[in-house]
């Protein structure tokens, strides 16, 4: 079956694991998918789950060259293939690695196959095998084998109703084809067979197998974790406005909307800290689908806010995913990424998301600063101001004031635009309370 799940951000094991809870919350039965990560040792593991995007913004080139300012070009490329038997907290992940690193040749090839990725011990990449020659030596081969071992003990319990999944045409691994008691291929399979996957080859290779209707679904996952912070709530305004709730866990991004607000701002915004998921996508998509999520949680009028810092090299990446490559090498390593390329310019993206109790009707306001990467220098702010000097000046965000930074900030730019939309719109919002 093939399902458009949504992408999640995270860990490569955390990424595969939402992904197979939201497979059986459609399928409702036995699923298994897969999520593929190609992790640069001296990025801390990252692109790791992001390479899809990755790949389609800076190509196989790109790749190469964003480890230009790092003597370690070792990778490990990974499938974790998540299985869920009924029980959504007990997930099985099943792991396959492949060593190599990173190289500038073997750019043929189709999607993923185009990784410059020379596995150890090999003289072709990836993209110069032939699809056998991989499947020998790949990380899906030895996801597939860890798979294969145990899923066989529960085929042999349960025939007639396990439901497998085909997940790329190179996976020749199809639960319910194999005969479990010499392990060779069946013609035909005997039972149903449900493949989560976006790749239209999976498809096609599932219909070869089993000629059923493919149907396409779309669900947001709604398990996350809510817990109130008494002390971001302080910080929220005046009592007697209407309410709208601020659902973010960063403390500086709350502190500097509520400083750029000020008075002047029709509602009462109020904090919750909420451990909502995080999606992979274009920006709008990701806050819009945050901001969902916060309404299916709040059931009042939300707004969330997602924060994008954007590389011109690279077609605004790490865009979204700027909070994963702060995290793993820090605001030196952001500027590191860039020594390969000559284009050393970003923007800052903020985008607000409100919903007043549509989901199908989510505001978006954004505000860009555009500027460049710098070698980090500063002191004040956070997260990766150090590094982003924008432009028109000689400071980085972290060389100024608060007041300084929040007079050309991207969040105050997309602030204003939220607050003109309120402040027109104010007579029609009767509905916030
Ligand atoms: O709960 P939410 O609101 O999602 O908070 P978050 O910290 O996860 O925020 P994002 O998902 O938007 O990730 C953006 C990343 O960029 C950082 N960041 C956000 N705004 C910034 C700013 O104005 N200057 C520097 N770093 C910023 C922030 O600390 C994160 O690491
Ligand atoms: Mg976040």
């Amino acid at each position: 079956m093939d399902v458009d799940l949504p992408e999640y951000q995270g860990e490569p094991d955390q990424v595969s694991r939402l992904k197979c809870q939201s497979a059986f919350e459609i399928i409702k039965r036995p699923v298994i998918v897969e999520d593929t990560s190609l992790c640069f040792n001296a990025l801390g593991g990252l692109p790791g789950p992001y390479i899809k995007c990755f790949l389609k913004k800076v190509g196989s080139e790109g790749l190469f060259k964003l480890l230009h300012g790092f003597d370690d070009h070792s990778a490990v490329a990974v499938a974790s293939i998540a299985y869920c038997d009924g029980n959504i907290n007990k997930i099985k992940i099943f792991k396959g690695m492949t060593t190599g690193r990173i190289v500038s040749r073997g750019s043929q090839g189709f999607g993923w196959n185009v990784w410059p990725f020379l596995p150890d011990g090999c003289d072709k990449t990836y993209a110069e095998m032939s699809a056998d020659e991989k499947n020998e030596i790949s990380h899906r081969k030895r996801a597939v084998e860890a798979m294969r071992k145990i899923i066989f003990l529960i085929i042999l319990s349960t025939l007639h109703h396990i439901t497998a999944t085909v997940f790329t045409l190179e996976a020749f691994f199809l639960a319910d084809a194999i005969n479990p008691t010499n392990g060779e291929s069946r013609d035909k399979p005997r039972g149903p067979v449900a493949v989560i996957t976006f790749s239209q080859r999976a498809v096609r290779a599932a219909r070869r197998v089993d000629q059923r209707n493919i149907c396409t679904t779309f669900t947001s996952l709604r398990k996350v974790q809510l817990r109130e912070d008494a002390e971001l709530t302080e910080m929220s305004q005046t009592q007697d406005k209407p309410e709208i709730v601020f659902v973010t866990g960063n403390k500086d991004k709350l502190r500097e909307v509520t400083q750029i607000l000020g008075e002047g701002f029709p509602f009462k915004i109020t904090n919750q800290d909420i451990d909502l998921p995080e999606y992979q996508g274009e920006p709008d998509e990701v806050s819009r689908l945050k901001c969902q999520s916060a309404y299916e949680i709040i059931k009042r009028p939300v707004i969330v806010e997602d924060t994008c810092l954007c590389f011109n090299a690279m077609e605004g990446l790490p865009g979204p995913y700027i909070k994963w490559f702060l995290k793993k090498i820090g605001s030196e390593g952001l500027f590191k990424m860039l020594h390969g390329f000559d284009d050393h310019s970003a923007f800052a993206l903020a985008s607000f998301a409100y919903c007043s109790g549509n989901v199908e009707e989510i505001e978006i306001f954004k505000g860009i600063t555009n500027g460049t990467i710098v070698r980090p220098r500063g002191s004040q702010g956070f997260g990766w101001d150090v590094c982003f000097k924008p432009d028109g000046y000689e400071q980085t965000y972290a060389e100024m004031s608060a007041e300084a930074k929040n007079e050309i900030s991207h969040r105050k730019r997309a602030v204003e635009a939220m607050r003109t939309y309120f402040l027109e719109n104010n007579a029609s919002h009767n509905n916030v309370s």
